[in-house]
């Protein structure tokens, strides 16, 4: 069976992020006393946030978890308010369910999840953090070992997902740049779809390393011109975050802004939106928050999951159009789902 007509791999990424969901659950009744601070009536976010001490990236995570788990709503004026089954959460309220999530509270992963609400990341970052190169610290993206268990972790997704997305992405004969590209999977489909395109992936060079092996079993495959896709791609070592960015005609962003804190995002959009020729396009693939950032829950566990391994966290469609239009390009309205919870947006340099 063709890749594009097998079954969408969602009910298995579900079930992995439902843990850091059950997480923020747990956290949120018994350490951190979340539906307490709502009994009296709603609160603004910018209110529950100071009074449970969170900084805007967990409280991005943990509230609209909790709007999608059905526990929390916004009200008419876009405060929180408890709903009927939130009520449950709150003691005095005969009955409630504290006690028996609480039979869960010293789970290690709820009480290490109620730190990083509280810290926002874990408290030792000294060793780094997963998928993320900057200067805080070594990268694991820089060690031989972890960066190749970390790629080749990814590489399955990349498989599955990657000619679902490169069928979406524009027909060209022009240059498509995948930054951050990891396994480079979304690359070699896209250039066998365009035969006369030409790719650049950049990433660490220790990543290259694993993209470039791939790239030998890639071309190898047998399909119909997988042997000429090596002398169309260009290995480009480099940091995002500092290096001058070659130009190009496509940019694609592919699981690479939710590894970001929101200020680094915007940063990124504007060199991004500088690397793209005038006619070109930014293409984003990831997963989405609702605008309303409340769920969906399958992208609130997702969520919850990148908070706790990165320095990101996922964000809404209008967030990323926020950035991009700041950085002046011209977002389209466009949702293309993928598969997986995950799906493609786009905005164009004029
Ligand atoms: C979550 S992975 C996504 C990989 C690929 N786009 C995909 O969807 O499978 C994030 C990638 O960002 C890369 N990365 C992190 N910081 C970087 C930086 N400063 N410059 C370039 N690449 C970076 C990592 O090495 C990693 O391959």
């Amino acid at each position: 069976m063709p890749e594009n007509s097998s079954p969408d791999l969602a009910p298995i990424t579900r079930h992995l992020r439902a843990m850091f969901g059950s997480r923020l659950l747990i956290a949120a009744v018994n350490h951190l006393a979340v539906f307490e601070e709502l009994r009296n009536g709603p609160l603004s976010v910018s209110e529950l946030r100071h009074r449970l001490v969170l900084n805007e990236r967990p409280a991005s995570v943990l509230f609209p978890a909790l709007c999608a788990m059905e526990l929390l709503e916004y009200n008419e004026t876009g405060s929180l308010q408890l709903t009927d089954l939130g009520r449950h959460l709150v003691q005095g309220h005969t009955p409630n369910l504290i006690g028996y999530v609480g039979l869960e509270k010293d789970d290690p992963g709820a009480v290490e999840m109620a730190v990083r609400l509280r810290n926002d990341g874990p408290l030792d970052t000294s060793q780094g953090v997963s998928f993320v190169k900057d200067d805080d610290a070594p990268s694991p993206m820089d060690d031989a070992e972890l960066s190749r268990m970390f790629t080749l972790g990814l590489a399955g997704r990349a498989r599955k997902l990657s000619p679902i997305v490169a069928a979406n992405l524009p027909k060209s004969n022009g240059h498509l740049l995948d930054v951050a590209g990891g396994t480079g999977f979304y690359t070699f489909e896209w250039l066998l779809l365009n035969q006369q395109a030409t790719a650049t992936i950049l990433d660490r060079p220790a990543v290259l390393a694993v993209a470039s092996e791939l790239l030998d079993e890639f071309s190898q495959s047998g399909r119909p011109g997988a042997e000429t896709v090596r002398e169309r791609v260009t290995f480009r070592a480099g940091d995002m975050l500092t290096d001058e960015l070659p130009n190009t005609d496509i940019l694609l962003a592919a699981s690479l802004f939710h590894d970001w804190p929101t200020e680094t995002c915007q940063m990124l959009a504007t060199r991004f939106a500088t690397a793209i020729r005038p006619g070109g396009e930014l293409w984003v693939h990831d997963a989405f928050l609702n605008d309303a950032l409340d769920g969906p829950l399958a992208v609130t566990d997702y969520s919850a999951q990148l908070f706790w391994n990165t320095k990101g966290r996922c964000y809404s469609r209008q967030e990323y159009r926020q950035w991009f239009i700041k950085a002046g390009l011209q977002p389209t309205n466009e949702n293309i789902p993928t598969q997986m919870d995950y799906g493609l947006i786009r905005a164009r340099k004029l």
